[in-house]
């Protein structure tokens, strides 16, 4: 019954009860419809031998046979009957029409009055007794002793009746029963469906349209067609759910609100309103697909301002930001719509100058020099003078990746710097035969700073901002490459250069090694102490690099702990089932993985269920702004929640002084490197000082 719908409940409760009554009601009148023609048929059968015994007397006395056989053949007459007999009291027969069916012993029978005297399925028989009655012609006839028995029994008459138009008249009222019944029932079948359907049509529409509603479906509504409670259900329910889908639609515009201002935030510098370094790469990276595919070639300026730092001592940051803007305008005018300017962080902007030559380039940096040069920052009383200093590169076919984009325009915009600010300088991308010549330079240059032990490794001191997180010497290791005569080459260009030639494990092997060796001394002295080592792309795609650090971990029998992998975001997201698996393999050897640049995509946010890393170091864009950035420090709190939750340690980078250290300290941030923290010192010099004798941090 629980199984059944609402409806079919209704159509059992009122049809069962109903059909049941009928059905007795027809029953008991159709029985008492058949008695009454049996009994119909009994009075007819004692009627005519009533009739047919005192009719028969003066033929028997008379002995006229005719007369007898008239009166049988008479009684014939009658519909129904069968058979007729006339006896003498001896039982012989005096006369008898039609098929007799009665046994001879009921037909010799003494009878003293009409009587039912046989009856079978078929047939029924009733039999009278012929008595001699006195009469006033009697004396004439003398028969001897009729006045000493005037009661005297002369014969009997017996009628057989035949019981098929009976039967066929029972059979007729049994059939007209049944019609009765089923047009009974029909018609309550079809009142009861009429009634249910009124019940529990709308009944149904308002389950399903509460089905649509938590199926997500807020603009159901149910057509008011009922009356009664139904249609106050009715309106009651198209009521709640128009306030229902009011409330869903402000939310959901709200939700689509904050998505886009996430996602806005997540391509845009929140200061100038212009695309991020982040955005700016992705933009760089279809445009140089395009030009790979036979597209335009573009040209990318970098943009350091000159002279910047002057007006953030002399003026505070707040006069620094305005002057930011106030230039990412200027360079914005100078610029066509289908161009691209981005502040890549600090001073620096970058420009993507769309289907455009060395030459008509050289001419757009030319002019934001002496833009730049002409301008003039006036704050409060005071006016200061700055300077572009800018990097220009021609991106053709020969360029093969964007990093080689940045490193190139990086290298150019330097120069610029070096030859005395404000000023173009060009860097175009090697051709073949260069980059042949280069990567036998580089392979050359690499292979010997590992082997004569010129790549120096240095240690950049975290310290713990917050009382509850682990504590004890912390350090990211990085490298830098000192060649005599040249100039220190810094471990971005490196891990470039290890990448472009293929030579990132050898590169990595070499960290791995300083800082396994430092983990296995100061385990031995019982000193705690935790190494971040950065690892390259190439070091995830291959199974080795965990080979190598466990067989490395083993040879100095220590366990992973202390020993922490890191990968830019960059990595878990295009290379994310590896991440997640070399992720996986490094928790059980007991190391641990920090993702750097967080925060900087929404992305990020789905690294942190799929590579589950014990840190992350936040993008510099989070922490950058924070002193008046509110968007910064919404984000971080956001950010913040989101680790906290799942135990995962946020770093912040580049936090050069004491207020941007307390305020992160404030926000709740675990970790901070930078200048304010400690200044990065040779590995092995912050080993022996602060790890083994621990006299600093
Ligand atoms: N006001 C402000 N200052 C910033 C921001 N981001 C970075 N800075 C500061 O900008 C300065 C950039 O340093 P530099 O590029 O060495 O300064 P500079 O005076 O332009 O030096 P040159 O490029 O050698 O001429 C640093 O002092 C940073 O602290 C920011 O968003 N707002």
């Amino acid at each position: 019954m629980n199984n059944l719908t609402l409806r079919q409940r209704l159509l059992i409760l009122t049809l069962l009860p109903s059909a049941l009554i009928t059905t007795l009601l027809v029953l008991y009148f159709s029985m008492t419809g058949i008695n009454a023609i049996e009994d119909q048929l009994r009075g007819k059968g004692l009627a005519t031998v009533r009739y047919l015994a005192p009719v028969s007397e003066y033929g028997i006395i008379a002995g006229q046979m005719d007369g007898i056989y008239g009166l049988v053949q008479a009684a014939m007459q009658e519909p129904g009957v069968k058979a007729a007999i006339i006896v003498n009291p001896k039982g012989r027969t005096l006369a008898v029409s039609g098929r007799v069916s009665l046994p001879a012993e009921i037909i010799r029978q003494h009878l003293d009055k009409p009587a039912l005297v046989a009856e079978t399925e078929t047939w029924i028989a009733f039999g009278a007794p012929v008595i001699r009655t006195q009469s006033d012609s009697d004396p004439l006839f003398d028969i001897a002793g009729l006045d000493e028995n005037p009661q005297e029994t002369i014969g009997h008459v017996f009628i057989e009746l035949d019981k098929l138009d009976l039967i066929e008249r029972q059979r007729d009222l049994i059939l007209q029963g049944l019609i009765a019944v089923l047009t009974g029932l029909g018609l309550m079948g079809a009142l009861a469906i009429a009634m249910a359907d009124q019940l529990a049509k709308p009944l149904q529409r308002l389950t399903a349209a509460v089905r649509q509603m938590s199926a997500g479906h807020f603009g159901t509504r149910i057509p008011a067609s009922s009356s009664g409670e139904l249609r106050i259900l009715e309106d009651g329910f198209n009521d709640m759910a128009s306030h229902i889908e009011g409330a869903h639609q402000s939310m959901q515009s709200r939700i689509e609100e904050a998505t886009a201002q996430l996602v806005f935030q997540a391509r845009h510098d929140a200061l100038t309103g212009l695309v991020n370094r982040r955005e700016f790469e992705l933009r760089l990276d279809k445009a140089l697909a395009n030009v790979h595919a036979g597209g335009d070639e573009f040209s990318v300026l970098f943009i350091d301002l000159d002279r910047f730092k002057a007006v953030n001592d002399a003026c505070g940051h707040l006069a620094g930001d305005e002057l930011l803007r106030q230039i990412a305008l200027l360079l914005q005018g100078r610029l066509r719509e289908e161009d691209t300017l981005a502040r890549l962080g600090g001073d620096e902007f970058g420009i993507m100058l769309a289907n455009c030559g060395l030459i008509k380039a050289r001419q757009v940096a030319q002019d934001i020099c002496a833009l730049s040069a002409e301008y003039r920052f006036v704050w409060q009383d005071r006016i200061f003078a700055i300077g572009a200093s800018i990097g220009l590169t021609p991106v053709s076919r020969d360029v093969r990746e964007i990093q080689e984009i940045f490193a190139l325009s990086d290298a150019a915009c330097l120069r610029a710097k070096e030859l005395g600010r404000n000023q173009v300088c060009e860097m175009a991308p090697a051709t073949q035969t260069e980059r042949r010549r280069d990567r036998g330079n580089w392979a050359g240059r690499l292979a010997n700073a590992l082997s004569e032990g010129r790549l120096m490794i240095e240690a950049i001191p975290l310290r713990a901002l917050q009382p509850g997180v682990p504590g004890g010497p912390m350090a990211e290791l990085s490298a830098r490459l000192n060649e005599p005569g040249q100039a220190p080459v810094a471990l971005s260009a490196l891990i470039d250069a290890a990448e472009r030639y293929d030579m990132s494990s050898s590169f990595d092997q070499h960290f791995l090694d300083t800082a396994i060796r430092a983990l296995a001394r100061a385990n031995k002295q019982h000193m705690p102490m935790t190494c971040m080592v950065p690892l390259s792309r190439a070091s995830i795609s291959t199974p080795e690099t965990g080979d190598y650090i466990a067989a490395r971990l083993a040879e100095h029998a220590i366990q992973g702990e202390g020993l922490c992998l890191m990968f830019s975001e960059d990595v878990s997201t295009h290379q994310t089932s590896q991440l997640i698996e070399f992720s996986r393999r490094m928790r059980e050897l007991g190391c641990q993985i920090v993702l750097t640049e967080f925060g900087g995509a929404i992305s990020s946010f789905t690294q942190l269920r799929t590579v589950a890393p014990s840190h992350v170091r936040l993008s510099q864009s989070l922490t950058r702004d924070i002193g008046d950035g509110m968007t910064s420090t919404a984000l971080l709190r956001a950010i913040l929640e989101i680790t906290g939750e799942q135990q995962i340690f946020p770093i912040a980078e580049a936090v050069d002084d004491t207020p941007l250290l307390e305020h992160l300290h404030r926000l709740g941030i675990a970790y901070a490197r930078g200048k304010a923290v400690a200044p990065r010192e040779p590995f092995d010099a912050w080993f022996e000082g602060v790890v083994m004798r621990g006299s600093r941090g």
